[in-house]
């Protein structure tokens, strides 16, 4: 039976893991509340590439930083991939960036990140966006006058704003029907990816295909996404100019427009669509989310708020901050480097696939293998930093008092897949929290207590809070 010696051949040697049940497979050992925690334990009895089986679904593990880097580093090419799923298959799989595979990955990619840099990094038009964003926030922040609110839908729609304004040229008012669409489709994706459902889902699409659950709804979410972004982009084809590139819809469409063989194959409405999605998908949530963990540890620890205000008046005094001023500005740097890796934002980074037969390790990973580069596992690996579980901005810091580099820092992962918007979500995180740590000091409730837990989902967001912003002039 050639298949099942092919079988045998190809997982004699796959990573080792715990024993799976039938049918569940290991989902018995994951906390869902916190698989993170589940997963370093098992590396304790199986080691650093462990596998795992989620319902039928094997995955593969790679935890500590030494190995995440080995893999996404030295074998960059075959951990590049993006697991096919079941869901994917008819929602958006194939199509945009992040869940992309082979050729029009690597076009929708090199498009993502050219034209994110000619609109967006580096160019100056950026920067001024994002300080006009930090105006309207901080106004919505002074209309508080001082009392505790919930930030979370505020710094939500400031990012938002952010990748509308690259998308579309455009800003919403916080109170706009449109952006409150977007946010809520968006923030309803990201919490039904984590859940079990959907998992479950991956494993058996044909037993539970019919019934109601989290994956219905992303369906539905997902239909209604793409005809929002297709009733915006549609406005915009009539008012392009190709030899007045706004924004990255114009430049889409302009490659659509272009006549190449290219211009077919990749730059056609489908992709244009799923890749607006995407961009929302991973670039809201995560700035907005890693803000409010910034401003939620200036409260619990306000000498370490204090600090910054210093260095804030002494390089920067009244003036607007500027991405310039960041590296006359050590400690800040180490503060926003410690909430991110305290945050840890996205701890199991979006699931990698072999892209072709490999050996890694001494363990075999066939082609088409998923594999969780457990990003946690590095940003709070004891060989890398000294207080893995504290907040401590000291570990970015030299004896002096200067900047200093930590390779396991890796909260927008490695290679080939790393975040495209790495530069772009950096400044739009200097520029926010420098701009409000300058105008408001930020105090817990009375009498309200600070939690540091993460909120359960695939996305570690602080839980629900209040926070008081008292304004400094
Ligand atoms: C603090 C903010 C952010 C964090 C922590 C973050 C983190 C990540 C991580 C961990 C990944 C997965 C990498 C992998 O598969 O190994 C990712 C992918 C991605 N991110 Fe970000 N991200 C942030 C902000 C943004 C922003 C602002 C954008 C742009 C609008 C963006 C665009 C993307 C894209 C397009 C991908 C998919 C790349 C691909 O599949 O080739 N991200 N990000």
């Amino acid at each position: 039976n050639v298949f099942r010696n092919q079988k045998k051949y190809k997982y004699a040697n796959f990573p080792p893991g715990p024993k799976a049940l039938p049918l569940i497979g290991n989902l018995h050992l994951i906390n869902t509340m916190n698989p993170q925690k589940s997963f370093m334990e098992i590396a304790k009895t199986y080691g650093t590439v462990f596998s795992i089986q989620l319902g039928t679904q094997k995955l593969v593990v790679l935890c500590g930083y030494d190995t995440v880097k080995d893999a996404l580093i030295n074998y960059a090419e075959e951990f590049s991939g993006r697991p096919v799923t079941a869901m994917g298959a008819r929602t958006t799989q194939g199509y945009g960036i992040l869940g992309a595979n082979g050729e029009n990955w690597k076009v929708m990619r090199r498009f993502t990140l050219s034209t994110l840099r000619d609109y967006g990094m580096g160019k100056k038009s950026i920067e001024n966006k994002i300080t006009e964003e930090c105006e309207c926030l901080m106004q919505r922040f002074r209309s508080h006058g001082g009392k505790p609110f919930d930030n979370q839908f505020i710094m939500n729609a400031a990012a938002a704003n952010i990748i509308m304004s690259i998308l579309l040229d455009h800003r919403f008012d916080y109170d706009d029907p449109t952006i409150l669409k977007l946010m809520r489709l968006v923030n309803e994706n990201i919490k039904s990816v984590g859940s079990i459902m959907v998992r479950l889902y991956n494993s058996f699409p044909s037993v539970i295909g019919w019934l109601p659950g989290k994956h219905n709804k992303i369906f539905e979410n997902h239909k209604e996404m793409q005809s929002f972004v297709r009733d915006t982009f549609t406005r915009k084809e009539k008012e392009l100019d190709i030899n007045n590139q706004r924004n990255l819809i114009d430049t889409f469409l302009a490659k659509q427009q272009e006549g190449k063989p290219e211009s077919e194959l990749y730059y056609h409405n489908k992709n244009l669509g799923v890749l607006v999605s995407n961009l929302f998908a991973a670039g809201m949530e995560t700035t907005s989310s890693t803000l409010r963990w910034g401003l939620l540890l200036m409260m619990k620890y306000p000498e370490i708020q204090k600090k910054v205000q210093c260095e804030i008046e002494n390089i920067i005094g009244s003036a607007q901050p500027q991405v310039e001023h960041r590296k006359q500005m050590p400690y800040t740097d180490a503060v926003i480097h410690e909430i991110q890796r305290f945050g840890d934002i996205v701890p199991g980074s979006l699931p990698h696939a072999t892209t072709k037969d490999i050996t890694f390790r001494g363990y075999f990973l066939p082609k088409g293998t998923t594999v969780i580069p457990l990003l946690h596992s590095a940003l709070k690996d004891n060989a890398y930093f000294e207080k893995p579980e504290e907040f401590y901005p000291e570990h970015f810091l030299d004896s002096d008092g200067k900047f200093k580099k930590n390779e396991a820092f890796i909260p927008f992962s490695l290679g080939k897949r790393s975040c495209a918007g790495e530069n772009l979500a950096k400044m739009e995180l200097f520029l926010f929290f420098t701009s409000l740590l300058q105008n408001f000091i930020f105090q817990a409730p009375p009498g309200a207590e600070l939690v540091l837990n993460p909120a359960p989902g695939f996305t570690n967001a602080p839980l629900p809070h209040e926070i008081c912003a008292m304004p400094r002039k």
